[in-house]
């Protein structure tokens, strides 16, 4: 599977120009031979978070029209990063995954939410994993703030996902915390990780990518780039069979001495 990573700007508050700037990321993506196009955080608002009764969009309606007729028209495999969503009057940080015939195949609230940007006194928190297949690959999604969780990560895995898509809007002044988490994550699990990263300002904060699609073993296939563009890596599934019988964590576990 070949993996776009769209590592965009977000024009703050401003959906319009953000859903312009997707339909031209996934179209060079296309071009590009991607199988599967990914895309940051919170794009079609940014964290405009006192804006969002005004901004968000209402039911996904908007944003799954976009993704769905690109990914239909081009046969590709999107996961939508996030949006910011409206349903029965609450507001949610909402991922949508989309297969190549367009059909939605998952839809995520964003479970942790992050006290330090606020999201909290806004946002609902999601109550479900977020499990799928995508090309008959077992995958999973989470939202930014979540990696800090390694449990919730952890219950995809058990429960057979093997990639992870992590969008996210994660701040330039704790980019080290990234990195590492998220080669944590990949190795703990033996797993691919692929995590999309804003990069440009918004009023609170500066972002600078590092976009990062991680293998099982922890190598890091994409890393390190901080300016806006696509960026690309190729996933070979066995890798994850490979890694899991040289060290065969799963069989190791010892899940009675957990909590
Ligand atoms: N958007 C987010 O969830 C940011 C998470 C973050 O910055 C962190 O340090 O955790």
């Amino acid at each position: 599977m070949k993996v776009a990573c769209v590592q965009m700007d977000i024009e703050f508050g401003n959906p319009e120009k953000n859903f312009e700037a997707v339909n031209q990321f996934i179209e060079e993506a296309v071009s590009s031979g991607a199988d599967t196009i990914v895309l940051p955080e919170m794009w079609n608002t940014g964290y405009a978070l006192n804006e969002l009764d005004r901004l968000a969009d209402k039911n996904g309606a908007a944003t799954k029209e976009l993704l769905s007729s690109l990914a239909k028209k081009h046969q590709v495999n999107i996961v939508g990063g996030s949006v910011s969503t409206k349903r029965d009057g609450k507001f949610h940080n909402t991922m949508y995954v989309v297969g190549r015939n367009g059909e939605i195949v998952a839809e995520y609230d964003k479970a942790h939410l992050f006290k330090l940007m606020d999201e909290h006194l806004y946002i609902e928190s999601g109550q479900s994993v977020n499990r799928f297949t995508l090309d008959g690959i077992d995958c999973g999604g989470v939202i930014c703030y979540d990696i800090r969780f390694p449990e919730w990560i952890r219950t995809h895995v058990l429960q057979g996902a093997k990639i992870i898509f992590i969008p996210a809007e994660w701040p330039k002044k704790r980019i080290d915390h990234w990195q590492l988490l998220l080669q944590a994550r990949a190795i703990e699990n033996q797993c691919y990780i692929v995590a999309v990263n804003r990069v440009g300002n918004d009023p609170n904060n500066e972002f600078n990518g590092h976009s990062m699609v991680i293998a099982p073993w922890g190598e890091l296939l994409v890393s390190k780039n901080e300016e806006e563009g696509i960026f690309y890596a190729n996933i070979d599934m066995d890798e994850v069979d490979r890694v899991r019988s040289t060290i065969p964590v799963f069989q190791d576990r010892r899940e009675e001495l957990y909590l």
